[in-house]
């Protein structure tokens, strides 16, 4: 029996494209990365006008894999093809197994939702996200937006955003020199967003010291060699995918086996040759000698079956991603209200912290909502509740993000037999229950009166979507660096982060 894809609990009523009416608002969208691409789809199903504008020539299916939560699936109710397809294309009946990095098997194979069940969670309750093919779920958001004829112009490079509130409007200025107005703009142009410059809030970047070599080939290049495929075997019967965790001293490998792709992915200490550049491939021989060369591992080496994987991986296809840090900041909409950063504009993740594509998603849904919610007449108080309805929510995502990297980096194997949970990043239930689009109908107004009001943003009586009980206070990366040289734990804070 298939698990049911949980795309039907939101509370929202299911309402397709051309269920609300027109809102004669027009947006402009820069990106189309996964939260510019789910803006356009929830503006158009709201009843906006959509463009949408991207620097490069065409659709980038770069990628391999990464986390897509629960929270931010709810909205395919809206959408019945993308949520048979998104069914389609999820790992179902994934398998997982644990490794130290030698090879030594720590936990046998387990279907990853009888893990969970073991672990407490309810019969029949959804897993709390999926891990995901980016190349499919990215083609399938794709495929959708020209379904619904939103025009994406490509070849738009936003060189500068501007607003003008004499005239009510929003605008960019492309590389060709020329202006583009509407009524609000939304900058899903991803880290570093041009967008800066304007709205303010600039976060410079700090080293992590990490990076991550990543890898995604053709299942058959491991079906062609008998070595490889002793190891690297999908689940039988069935071809069922099966995701493996290698942790070592102070990194950790995780890989995919699936009947049509294989995943693997090595974090490692930065050698020097790594950028933060989802495009920016290198040499297997320098993965190789990385490997060798590792840290901590004295005469402890790779499996040799990791190894042998890497060394049969096609020429320029590993990605050499940097892992950068950065914090968080409140200032996410322009001064005038007409320009509005979601995603990796406003926020960004580390890749493995299971949140970045999740939390842009939900975003999308969000501002989406306000904007109709406000109507054509408060578009610059709707740019500002969704970001009251979202800042603290992914302030305490991004640092449970830290520490969830922290938990893959630096395992404690004897605990982790005894406690296999003490291996696995954190889902808790206020990120994963969530609804982005019923948090926005259910609040508009509560936030829209704290902002009349000039309210601090958490004395709004509205019901937290972060750790029930958690007080937010500032906080910074080089603070969490400081604390750790000292050997001082990461503090989440106050509130129930479990
Ligand atoms: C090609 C690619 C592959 C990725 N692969 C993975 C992966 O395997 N695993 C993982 O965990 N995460 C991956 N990510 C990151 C992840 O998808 C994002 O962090 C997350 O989904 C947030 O998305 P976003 O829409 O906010 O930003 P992004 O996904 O970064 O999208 C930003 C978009 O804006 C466009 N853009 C940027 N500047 C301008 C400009 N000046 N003018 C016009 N357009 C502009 C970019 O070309 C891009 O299309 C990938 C991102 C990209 C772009």
């Amino acid at each position: 029996m298939p698990h049911a894809i949980p795309t039907l609990e939101s509370k929202m009523e299911a309402k397709p494209v051309g269920s609300y009416p027109d809102t004669k608002i027009d947006v402009l969208i820069i990106g189309t990365g996964l939260g510019g691409l789910t803006a356009a789809l929830e503006c158009k199903r709201k009843g906006h006008n959509v463009t949408v504008f991207e620097r490069n020539a065409t659709i980038n299916t770069a990628g391999d894999m990464y986390f897509m939560g629960l929270s931010a699936t709810r909205f395919f109710k809206h959408w019945p093809d993308m949520a048979k397809r998104y069914y389609e294309i999820s790992l179902h009946n994934c398998w997982i197994e644990t490794f130290q990095h030698n090879g030594n098997r720590m936990f046998a194979p387990a279907l990853a939702r009888e893990r969970l069940r073991a672990q407490g969670a309810p019969e029949g309750s959804p897993p709390p996200g999926i891990f995901q093919m980016r190349p499919l779920v990215y083609k399938m958001f794709v495929d959708e937006v020209e379904k619904q004829g939103i025009p994406i112009h490509y070849n738009h490079r936003v060189v500068d955003y501007f607003e003008d509130e004499s005239r009510q409007k929003g605008g960019v200025i492309t590389a060709d020199g020329k202006r583009h107005e509407a009524d609000v703009v939304i900058a899903a142009d991803g880290v570093g967003s041009k967008s800066q410059a304007l709205v303010g809030g600039v976060v410079r970047a700090k080293a992590s010291g990490r990076a991550m070599w990543r890898a995604a080939f053709p299942y058959k290049i491991v079906e062609e060699h008998p070595e490889l495929k002793k190891f690297w075997s999908v689940m039988q019967p069935g071809d069922q995918p099966i995701v493996r965790t290698f942790l070592g001293p102070g990194t950790y490998a995780l890989t995919l086996s699936r009947k049509d792709v294989m995943v693997w992915i090595i974090n490692h200490a930065t050698t020097g040759s790594e950028e933060e550049n989802w495009n920016h491939t290198i040499s297997k021989e320098e993965v190789l000698k990385g490997l060798d060369e590792m840290p901590y591992m004295e005469n402890d080496k790779w499996a040799p079956e990791l190894i042998e994987l890497v060394k049969n991986t096609p020429d320029n296809t590993i990605v050499n991603f940097d892992l950068l840090w950065r914090d968080p900041q409140p200032q996410w909409v322009s001064p005038k209200g007409r320009v509005v950063q979601i995603g990796d504009a406003a926020h960004s993740y580390l890749p493995s912290s299971s949140s970045g594509a999740t939390q842009a998603i939900e975003d999308a849904i969000s501002i989406a909502s306000c904007l109709q919610i406000g109507g054509k007449a408060n578009i610059t108080t709707a740019t500002r509740v969704h970001v009251r309805l979202r800042f603290i929510r992914n302030s305490c995502a991004q640092k449970l993000g830290f520490s969830n990297a922290e938990l893959l980096q630096s395992t404690d194997w004897n605990k982790v037999r005894i406690e296999p949970r003490l291996a696995q990043p954190k889902l808790p239930s206020w990120i994963f229950s969530h609804d982005p689009e019923a948090h926005a109908y259910d609040y508009y107004e509560t936030a829209a009166e704290g902002l009349k009001k000039g309210l601090a943003i958490q004395k709004d009586d509205i019901p937290p979507n972060y750790p029930p009980g958690y007080k937010y206070e500032p906080w910074s990366i080089d603070k969490i660096i400081e604390d750790a040289s000292k050997g001082i734990a990461l503090d989440l804070g106050e509130g129930d982060w479990s």
